[in-house]
């Protein structure tokens, strides 16, 4: 059998997309709407005191386009706080006019294909500041499912360690050339969603997005073996911003 790469897992994932039922917002009388709001509130200041306390992280984001109006993106140690925090959102006045457009769970991921040195990698606190980000609080995020093909001539899976490691090798030397611009969290997701890898990336330049993931798309090992799913970009949202959002 072929070589698997070894994976470190870090925290859980979850990318919920919304959309408003703008319609049933519009005819919410004054005071539900403002109960509505109230909850929303007090789920954005829950999620950042667990931010703050390092137990997770969440990060906020209106959608552009029609596939979505928002996004939550939950970072948490286990798929049971994940599964709760999304039913006591799904229990609120204000999830009452959201309508779900697209979830996604993975788990934070990174490979050995790259590795240095030896020793607990899970005790280096490097390791383990990827492995358990505080998801940054960029102007844009983008965020897309991806595969690696498994076609008779093309398939990732039948290829060396060595052929796939000088693939990656060239993938991060892009990648690291937008060091500053673009950060990327890789999250595995065999076995817990519909593709393989959900790919997220942030940005305080939306073009920077283009340009990083058109310039992979010449490397081979996008362009050989990448299969993409639905791309998901979208505007940081905080509190006054997804209220001033919701004003009608
Ligand atoms: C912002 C830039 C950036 C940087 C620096 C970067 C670097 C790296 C390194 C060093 C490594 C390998 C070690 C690890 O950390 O796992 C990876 C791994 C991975 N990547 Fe990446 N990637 C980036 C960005 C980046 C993008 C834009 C994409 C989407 C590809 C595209 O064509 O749209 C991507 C995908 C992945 C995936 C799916 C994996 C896992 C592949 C696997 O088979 O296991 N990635 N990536």
């Amino acid at each position: 059998m072929n070589e698997a790469a070894l994976t470190l897992e870090g925290w859980y994932a979850l990318h919920d997309f919304r959309s408003m039922n703008w319609t049933a917002w519009r005819e919410a009388d004054d005071e539900t709407r403002a109960v509505a709001l109230e909850e929303l509130h007090a789920f954005l200041q829950e999620w950042s005191s667990v931010e703050q306390s390092k137990n997770g992280s969440t990060a906020v984001y209106s959608v552009v386009g029609q596939k979505a109006d928002f996004v939550f993106m939950h970072l948490r140690e286990t798929l049971e706080e994940l599964n709760a925090l999304e039913n006591a959102f799904n229990k609120t006045t204000f999830a009452e006019y959201t309508v779900k457009a697209y979830s996604y769970v993975s788990v934070v991921e990174l490979s050995n294909y790259l590795a240095s040195g030896g020793g607990d990698p899970k005790a280096n606190p490097e390791v383990m500041a990827r492995l358990q980000p505080i998801l940054p609080k960029s102007k844009y995020i983008c965020f897309y499912p991806m595969n690696k093909k498994r076609d008779l001539s093309d398939n990732w899976y039948m290829l060396s360690m060595d052929e796939r490691r000088a693939m990656m090798r060239s993938h991060g030397l892009i990648g690291r050339s937008y060091a500053g611009k673009v950060k990327q969290i890789i999250t595995g997701s065999v076995g817990l969603d519909d593709w393989e890898w959900g790919v997220t990336l942030f940005s305080d330049d939306a073009l920077q997005f283009k340009k990083l993931v058109y310039e992979m798309r010449f490397d081979e090992v996008s362009a050989r073996f990448g299969e993409f799913g639905s791309f998901y970009v979208g505007n940081l949202l905080n509190e006054q911003l997804f209220e001033e959002m919701l004003k009608l």
